[in-house]
This record gives C-alpha cells, structure tokens and sequence, in this order.
C-alpha cells in the first residue's frame, strides 16, 4: 500500500525578502515557509528585523529586495488581497484610549466594512474569548497593559483571519499575563485553525509555544526547526564551569580532545560541550584540580533553548539582557502610544 504524504498547505512564504533602510540592511535576503494552522516563532534580541519584516509582510513596508506571499498572494503586487486575509497586532497599542473597548471594536469593523449586525455579534463573542466583556463599556485608558493587549487581539480577528501576525505580544507584561496571552493564542491555533506568525525575544516562549521556530539575528536568519529538531541539532550535554583560572582551565580542558566537543568562554565562566556529561565532568574536574585550578561552580545541563541560541548566534540571550532591552522597547512602545 502507499503511504501518503501529508502535504502541508503553506501560508506565508518569504523569498529573499530584503530590506535596507539607507545602506544598512536590516532584514537581509531571508528565506521561510510558514505552514497553515502552525504558530512560527519569529525569536532574536532587539533590532534582529523582526519588526521590519513583519511590517513587508503585512504591507506596512514595501521590501528593497525579494518579495512575499501571504495567503497565496504577493505582498508587492497584491497588498490590498494581503490585508484582507490577515490580522495584525503591532508592537505599538492601537486601540483608542478615549474610546471603550467595545467601541473600538466596533471602529475596527468599520474600517473592514463589516455590516453593524454582523459585527456585534463577532465583538461580543471575541470580547468574551479574551475574557474582556466585563470590561466592554469601560474607556481604554482605565485598561491595564494585559488588557490592552487582549482587546488588540479581539479587534484584530474582527475580520476573521486565516492568518495572525503578532509583533511581541507580551513585551512588558507580566509573567501571569504573558502565560494568559498565550492560552488566547494556543486556543486561535486549536479551536479556530489559525496561522499564527509571532514575533519574540523570550526563549522559553519560543520553547514552550512554538510548533517551528527561526532564529533571526542582525537581519538574517540562522536556523529554522521545530524547538525539537534544533535542540537535537546542537546535541550533547553541557558542562558549565566557574574556576580560579579560566585561561589555563580552558587550555587544559581543549588539551583532551577526548569527548569534548566545545570548549569556550562564556560570560560567567566556562561552557564546555561534551558528549555525555556525567562521564566526563568528574575527569575534567581532576584534571583541573591536579593543576591546581579551584573549581568554585560545576553543573550538566541538556541542551536548552538558550544553548540553541548560544549555538546558532555564538552568543546568549540572557534574561538581564533581554529585560533591559525590553524596558527600552517597552517605553519606546509607550512613547509612540502617547504620540
Ligand atoms: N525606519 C527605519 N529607519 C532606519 N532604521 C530602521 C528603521 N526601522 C528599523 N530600523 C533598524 O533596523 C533594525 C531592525 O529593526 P527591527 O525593529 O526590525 O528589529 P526587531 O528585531 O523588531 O527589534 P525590536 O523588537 O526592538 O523592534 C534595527 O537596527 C533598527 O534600528
């Protein structure tokens, strides 16, 4: 008997999709498929081109180079066709803060042409599924951060998209309300068959979330895959070191080449990846004792999201790291709400 294939349906399609603001280049010649009904995680720090291409690929920005398909229709030649079939939530809030939650709702399906019946009745049920209706005749202005974000996702399925794009939709929530967020998204995916392309710098989103992931960094992208299938890809256990001497520890360490995969510098002590990590880190341990290096912090870890990251972009996304970059992109997003 012949087995079948399942072919998957493909929703967004980037091909050398580029864009240069001036001479820098921001997203650069980036190639991708996105499969109907999948949520594709678009994750690099700040400033790696996920904003940008998520704006070509809602026709916000015209690319310099390379074009899109999103529902089988060309960004560049079909723009109007593209925003038909999308839904969008940008980083910055656009709901009216002078306005209820219901009213914008409302002002959405406006803009769509959505006959005023029509529209009730999707309001009332998309204000129910973000759990908003208590707060429907409320003005905006009295939301908390979580709720804006919950009623933008409301108004942007006024429409009843195929397909959602998302830029960082839990910037600057906190951990409850990013959880809560993404119980809205996974029901989108589960109970309305939605493609979901959405934009992150949190890992463990990318991880726990993700059904494929790219990692994008300085305007290209370094790796695509479910979370699985990279984490396979970088393979191997890693054992992390704090040491007395990291220079002559990390000679000693490259010096027996027996199981160890990668030895490096890491911003708070050795990373060393090897094979099988129990076996090998009571050896490195001795050697390193018998040349009178003291070892101050020793742990194995499986390969995690981070060490994904680590392994494809040379450096670590770090929480700290990233908090900082999210407190300045979160003020920048509520500058441009103020303005
Ligand atoms: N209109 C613009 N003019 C000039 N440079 C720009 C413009 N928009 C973005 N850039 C630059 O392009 C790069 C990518 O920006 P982009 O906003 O796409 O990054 P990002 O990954 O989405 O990060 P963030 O989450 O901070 O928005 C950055 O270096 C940014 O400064």
């Amino acid at each position: 008997m012949r087995r079948l294939l399942k072919m998957r349906n493909v929703a967004i399609k980037a091909i050398n999709l580029t864009k240069r603001f001036g001479k820098f280049v921001a997203v650069d010649h980036i190639n991708f498929e996105v499969y109907e009904g999948e949520i594709f995680g678009f994750l690099g720090p700040n400033g790696a081109g996920k904003s940008t291409t998520i704006k070509m690929l809602t026709t916000v920005l015209k690319p310099s180079e390379g074009t899109a398909t999103v529902s089988g229709y060309d960004v560049i030649k079909q723009p109007a066709l593209v925003r038909q079939s999308i839904g969008v939530v940008p980083q910055e809030y656009t709901a009216d803060e002078d306005l209820t939650g219901w009213e914008n709702m409302m002002m959405m399906a406006g803009l769509y042409g959505i006959p005023k019946r029509i529209a009730e009745e999707r309001a009332k049920e998309l204000l129910e599924m973000v759990e908003l209706t208590y707060a429907a005749k409320r003005k905006v202005e009295t939301y908390s951060g979580g709720m804006r974000r919950r009623l933008e996702i409301a108004m942007s399925l006024i429409s009843r998209p195929r397909i959602l794009f998302l830029d960082e939709p839990t910037l600057g929530l906190d951990a409850q309300t990013r959880a809560a967020i993404w119980q809205y998204i996974m029901k989108l995916k589960e109970e309305y068959k939605m493609t979901i392309f959405v934009t992150t710098h949190y890992l463990e989103e990318a991880d726990m979330y993700g059904d494929r992931i790219a990692i994008i960094d300085k305007g290209k992208i370094l790796a695509i895959g479910s979370p699985k299938e990279l984490k396979e890809k970088v393979g191997g256990d890693v054992v992390s070191l704090q040491t007395s001497n990291d220079e002559l520890a990390i000679k000693i360490i490259s010096s027996s080449k027996d199981g160890i995969l990668d030895v490096r510098k890491a911003s708070d002590g050795i990373r060393i990846k090897v094979r099988n990590g129990e076996e090998k880190a009571p050896e490195i341990l001795e050697s390193l004792v018998k040349n009178g290096i003291k070892v101050s912090r020793m742990s194995i870890t499986e390969p995690t999201m981070d060490e994904v990251y680590m392994e494809f972009t040379g450096k670590s996304l770090r929480d700290e790291e990233a908090s900082a970059q999210e407190m300045f992109a979160f003020r920048r997003t509520m500058r441009r709400a103020r303005t």
